[in-house]
């Protein structure tokens, strides 16, 4: 996001409704100029509407649209969709069936410009020497880029994509999708591209933007909104998450995984039960387990190719997991793995939960055994270990009091540190994996 004074659209306060329908409450949004900014959302979240509010295809109840600077709709005066200098895609391409390519791209372009206008976009999307052929003679992804080719002709200020790829084959979908988005980038087009697909969304934008109950509830570069999400319901609406109960000490969690670190380690430190995000890709399996493993059972298995999603149960505190297992060789359901964690985890304050359960068998040894061999570098979190012991101390309603104050007693090492070990961990756990 380029900021609110070069931002190419500026939505303020907008509220829509149908009839009894209200669809849009209260958006607030700033779209910088030259970003492709996604909107997400499930089925009837008002993607269509807001986007349609953009184009000047409906009009708002409340607040105000600015594209470039100009009001183009205040809830009292707007100005009509062919004013607002915007190329917009559909779904479905919606090509002119009667008109060939050529002409399909050239409508709307003054006639002394049209000829090189045309031959100039027909290059750029590829179809040169095809602006004869008529659209019913075009593939899906091709059809597609001659609507692009015809949004853009007129140079707009700001292209609109309506879930442009959604008609397409999957294959289809991954290519059409990146040479648009390319196309869009170098020829440096505020775009907004609505999807339900969050893998698009992610993938393609700089921003993500996800609308629910009508209203914006995350608004972020791909990597904030999927790694640092405000909420689990927002972490499950941009991916699959797992949440696990656990209790932070600073910048570690404890968990039914051991010791993790904490994305937010710089940040303020919090002390006290949480709950945890914990991505598929981010959760190791090995098989089988390893004799410190925590051990989950393999419940069901989507093998994808390039991927394969596990389903595992098991697990305390956890009625299911989902891993995503990126090895040539999966676990078959009914197998007994392995479970870890890697890399950092996101966390949000629980502070009515339930004390997870720490029960790690050998997993809390081996790691106990490590503690004692780092005990210098505890003192960059002393103070947040004293203040989970003195919690510690409070009336114990769980009954776990013992272990859980030798656990939280323990680790207090560097994150770094911790990250390190279970990298080397997971590649002992792969080389088991290779075996038969
Ligand atoms: N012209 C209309 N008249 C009445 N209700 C409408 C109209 N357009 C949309 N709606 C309603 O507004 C809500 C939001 O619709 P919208 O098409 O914006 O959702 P969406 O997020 O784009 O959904 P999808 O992903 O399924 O396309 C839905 O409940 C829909 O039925």
């Amino acid at each position: 996001m380029t900021g609110r004074e070069t931002a190419a659209i500026a939505i303020r306060d907008v509220a829509k409704s149908y009839g009894a329908t209200g669809v849009l409450r209260h958006i607030d949004l700033d779209v910088g100029a030259g970003d492709v900014t996604a909107i997400l959302g499930a089925s009837g979240s008002g993607k269509t509407t807001l986007l349609r509010l953009i184009a000047g295809f409906d009009t708002v109840d409340r607040g105000r649209i600015t594209i470039g600077g100009r009001v183009v709709d205040d809830a009292g005066r707007a100005i009509g969709p062919q004013h607002r200098g915007i190329g917009y895609v559909p779904q479905d391409a919606a090509l002119f069936p009667h008109l060939n390519v050529a002409a399909n791209v050239g409508f709307g372009v003054p006639r002394a410009q049209r000829r090189a206008r045309v031959g100039e976009l027909l290059e750029l999307v590829g179809l040169a020497g095809l602006g004869r052929r008529m659209p019913h003679q075009l593939s899906g992804g091709q059809q597609q880029r001659v609507a692009l080719a015809r949004a853009l002709a007129i140079r707009p200020q700001v292209v609109l994509l309506d879930e442009p790829f959604s008609s397409l084959d999957a294959a289809l979908r991954e290519v059409v999708r990146g040479e648009v988005i390319s196309i869009l980038q170098r020829t440096d087009t505020t775009t907004v591209l609505v999807t339900h697909d969050q893998d698009e969304a992610l993938s393609l934008a700089d921003r993500v933007v996800l609308l629910r109950d009508g209203g914006i509830d995350a608004d972020g570069s791909p990597q904030d909104v999927y790694q640092h999400p405000a909420s689990p319901q927002i972490a499950a609406a941009i991916g699959t998450a797992n949440v696990l109960p656990g209790r932070r000490a600073g910048q570690r969690v404890h968990t039914a995984f051991g010791v993790l670190v904490c994305a937010d380690a710089g940040g303020d430190p919090q002390v006290g039960p949480c709950r945890v995000l914990v991505r598929p890709e981010q959760l190791r399996l090995s098989v089988p387990p390893g004799s410190g493993d925590t051990v989950a059972l393999v419940h069901a298995v989507r093998y994808h190719g390039h991927d394969t999603i596990v389903e595992l149960e098991g697990v305390s505190g956890m009625p299911e997991l989902i891993a995503r297992s990126a090895g040539p060789t999966p676990p078959w359901a009914g197998a007994q793995v392995g479970v870890a964690v890697i890399g950092e985890v996101h966390t949000w304050p629980d502070p009515g939960g339930a004390r997870p359960s720490l029960d790690l068998g050998a997993a809390g040894e081996r790691q106990a055994s490590r503690e004692r061999d780092h005990e210098s570098e505890r003192r960059d979190e002393q103070e947040a270990v004293a203040d989970v012991v003195a919690e510690e101390h409070q009336p114990d309603r769980s009954g776990h009091d013992g272990l859980h104050r030798e656990r939280d007693g323990g680790d207090a090492r560097r994150p770094a540190t911790v990250e390190r070990e279970a990298v080397g961990d997971q590649r002992d756990r792969a080389t088991d994996q290779q075996r038969p």
